[in-house]
């Protein structure tokens, strides 16, 4: 089943249109990754999903539902997450309150939630009394990605989580966006670290200038020599 469609969006800041005319899909078992240069609009299509952004035309399905204007927290209620690329956790507070904090919007939180977050992030567990603040940038970027899987969501946006982090460190963080995904959660990244994702990922959709410029599975973007000379330095 199809989690998240978006067709002939056209969405921007105010007065100021970003994207034209975009088309974007992801099934609900896919993990899926937008690349493009600086400033092509990867992050305002992710944003433009959560009600972030100013809606112009178009249309945003989730879940076989509209969501296109509504706010941000009745789009989250219908299933969706976001880790933002900064700002993404309460530094002061610790690892164990940052995630219960990632389950605010939830009534209650399932009993069992906090464990399996915990399981799935040995790190987190392992320094849970930690103010997050005083983490290395690796485990903070772990610690928003659990909590943003505090509320069991459908589809998990992801913007640019290697960002800052030393190559070790990507492939490790890789390796838990993998394992989050074939936990049965939808992925949607944008990533600088084009080769890495879209060789990890099922699909990728190149973005250029607010528009569609490529897609298709991520194998075939790597091996496209257009794609490889424009934007994956050859
Ligand atoms: N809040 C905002 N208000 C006005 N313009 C914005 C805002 N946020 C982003 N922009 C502009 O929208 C354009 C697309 O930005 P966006 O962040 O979506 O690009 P991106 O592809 O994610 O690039 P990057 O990799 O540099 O983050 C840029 O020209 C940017 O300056």
């Amino acid at each position: 089943m199809t989690v998240l469609e978006i067709e002939g969006l056209d969405a921007g800041y105010g007065d100021l249109q970003i994207l034209s005319n975009v088309d974007m899909t992801v099934e609900d078992d896919e993990y899926v990754t937008i690349v493009g240069p600086n400033g092509a609009g990867k992050s305002t299509a992710m944003k433009s999903v959560l009600g972030l952004t100013t809606y112009m035309d178009g249309s945003i399905t989730l879940n076989g539902e509209s969501v296109e204007g509504m706010d941000t927290n009745a789009v989250i209620e219908r299933g969706v997450s976001y880790v933002p690329q900064s700002d993404n956790l309460f530094p002061s507070m610790t690892v164990r309150e940052n995630l219960l904090m990632g389950a605010f919007s939830l009534p209650e939180v399932p009993e069992d939630r906090l464990e399996e977050i915990l399981n799935r992030f040995p790190i987190l567990k392992e320094r849970q009394r930690q103010r997050a603040g005083t983490m290395s940038g690796g485990q903070q970027q772990m610690l928003a990605m659990g909590s943003a899987l505090m509320v069991d969501p459908d589809i998990l946006l992801l913007d640019e989580p290697s960002a800052g982090l030393a190559p070790d460190l990507v492939e490790d963080m890789f390796d838990r966006i993998d394992e989050i995904n074939a936990a049965g959660t939808a992925v949607l990244m944008v990533e600088q670290n084009a080769k890495k994702a879209l060789r990890r990922c099922d699909r990728g959709y190149v973005l250029v200038n607010g528009e569609n410029a490529y897609e298709g599975l991520g194998d075939e973007l790597l091996h496209d020599q257009e794609v490889r000379e424009r934007f994956l330095g050859g």
